[in-house]
């Protein structure tokens, strides 16, 4: 049972609500952020951003514009897709989806701070079938799970370090996985909801 905004009303409406801002998924590849986001989304009545199918609209695949300007100039895009979609969704509750190496990206983990950050943890098993069947990741040309997990071991800690939420994404369909992240969103802003201080009384003035 979601443990907030089952009445339909959007989620910024809810008292709570306000102290989560944004709310972005990060962690490696196909770990379910863009399909879990999205799902989120519908059950928040926010917008949803993902910061990849930004760029590919923009831009084209991922894989030609990693063939045709390399890999630096796909960063500079994403980098510029993720500053725009943050600022976008500042007051509001979107949900934005980023790419598994945003957050490699120093202005882009600065402008983290801004919203709640959920980092889906999952392990290599977990996404191997996944990846089997990868098109589209340049990164994972090859031996694709060698890449994924070489990948994952030098990223973890920077996913560890900007989480305000880790969410275990190893097992679970993906609409039992963004209900049980609407739970924990729920929770958590009603965490953050208690620990701000009620504002003094103001003095009666006669
Ligand atoms: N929990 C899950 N169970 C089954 N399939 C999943 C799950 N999460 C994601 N998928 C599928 O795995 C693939 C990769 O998911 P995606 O959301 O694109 O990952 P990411 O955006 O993290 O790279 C998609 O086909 C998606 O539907
Ligand atoms: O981890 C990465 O460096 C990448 C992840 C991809 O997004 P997903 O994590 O959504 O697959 C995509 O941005 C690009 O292929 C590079
Ligand atoms: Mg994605």
């Amino acid at each position: 049972m979601p443990a907030w905004n089952t009445d339909g009303r959007s989620a910024a409406a809810k008292p709570a609500a306000k102290h989560l801002g944004p709310v972005v998924l990060i962690g490696p590849m196909a770990v379910g952020k863009s399909a879990i986001g999205q799902q989120l989304a519908q059950h928040l009545g926010s917008a949803f951003v993902d910061t990849d199918a930004v760029v590919v609209a923009q831009h084209g695949t991922i894989a030609e514009i990693f063939a045709s300007r390399g890999e630096h100039a796909f960063r500079e895009l994403e980098a510029r897709a993720v500053a725009h979609a943050i600022e976008e969704a500042q007051g509001s509750n979107a949900v934005i989806s980023l790419g598994g190496g945003a957050v490699l990206d120093s202005g882009t983990q600065q402008l983290l701070g801004r919203c709640t950050v959920v980092y889906l943890e999952c392990d290599a098993e977990t996404v191997a079938e996944r990846i089997a069947r990868n098109s589209g990741r340049p990164l994972l040309a090859g031996d694709a799970m060698g890449r994924w997990r070489t990948l994952f071991a030098t990223r973890q800690p920077v996913y560890e370090r900007l989480a305000d939420l880790v969410l275990d994404v190893r097992s679970g369909s993906v609409p039992e996985l963004a209900h049980r992240l609407e739970d924990a969103l729920g929770e958590y802003a009603a965490a953050k909801t208690a620990a701000v201080p009620a504002p003094a009384a103001t003095k009666e003035v006669e």
